[in-house]
């Protein structure tokens, strides 16, 4: 077992805003969690990132219990993390070499020296990840996928067991993100790769190695399960509370909305 969270909830004010979510992750799983915008998933994020704690239920991750602040440092190398929150404060004149060596103590910017196998390891995760030649170029230079890549090195860095990408292709364009998605593809296939957990919006960014999903709703598990099941037409109309239309090119689902005009004979 990877992630285990049982019951959580999240109060604020007089509002939950979090509700009883259940959300098991085995190891070699590789999951997306999708929502709507306001849906959650930053909190749920922010829980297993510890910036929040749960008002009631628990978090496991590799059987450690979160709020046992003893074991936060411990949990926090566990858990890659790509977000824009990272990318905001990445400090200005590194490198990206030097961002990819900070992921190995946890930091932002390098506090600590590194090793020479700390330093091995970072040029093997910037060639992994298509990003050698950059590697002595200021991170503020970098387009906004190459910015990615390097981040994604910096979370590997600490051979987490848990990967999480945060919306990674924001920001992107058509290739680019493309690009990225091929990388992350290949990334989860290797017989080492952590538990990777993809975070988004979009549902044509769900790649065929993500085989389970879990929907996310109004701070509720709508569903969870096998990625194929929960793209179904008639799940994600009822989850969007829209009528959707689900389409399969390359194992990739994408979605389109039903047009009033041709609703009667067009969904199956
Ligand atoms: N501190 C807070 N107090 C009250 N409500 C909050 C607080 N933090 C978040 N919320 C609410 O909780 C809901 C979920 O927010 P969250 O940021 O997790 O959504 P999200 O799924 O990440 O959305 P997006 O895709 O837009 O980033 C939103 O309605 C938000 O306004």
């Amino acid at each position: 077992m990877v992630l285990k969270m049982e019951n959580v909830s999240l109060r604020r004010g007089d509002r939950w805003i979090l509700k009883d979510i259940n959300w098991e992750i085995e190891k070699g799983e590789h999951w997306v969690l999708l929502g709507l915008n306001g849906s959650g998933k930053t909190l749920i994020l922010n829980l297993l990132n510890s910036y929040t704690f749960a008002t009631k239920g628990e978090i496991n991750v590799l059987g450690m219990q979160f709020g046992k602040t003893y074991l936060a440092e411990r949990l926090r190398k566990q858990i890659g993390f790509v977000s824009s929150a990272i990318q905001q404060k990445i400090h200005e004149g590194d490198n990206a070499f030097e961002v990819v060596l900070s992921g190995a103590f946890a930091s932002i910017g390098l506090y600590e020296r590194p090793t020479d196998d700390m330093r091995e390891r970072a040029i093997g995760l910037l060639e992994d990840l298509g990003c050698i030649e950059y590697a002595n170029r200021n991170y503020e230079t970098l387009s906004q996928g190459e910015r990615q890549r390097v981040l994604i090195a910096r979370a590997l860095m600490a051979e987490p067991s848990l990967l999480i990408l945060d919306e990674p292709t924001n920001g992107l364009d058509f290739i680019a993100r493309e690009k990225l998605l091929e990388s992350i593809e290949e990334l989860a296939k290797k017989p080492d790769a952590p538990t990777m957990i993809y975070v988004t919006h979009h549902v044509e960014e769900i790649l065929p190695v993500f085989h389970k999903t879990l929907l996310l709703k109004e701070g509720e598990v709508f569903d969870a399960g096998k990625t194929n099941e929960m793209m179904t037409s008639e799940q994600l109309s009822a989850f969007f509370d829209l009528p959707v239309d689900v389409s399969w090119h390359n194992d990739r689902p994408f979605l389109s909305k039903i047009e009033m005009a041709n609703k009667r004979g067009g969904r199956t």
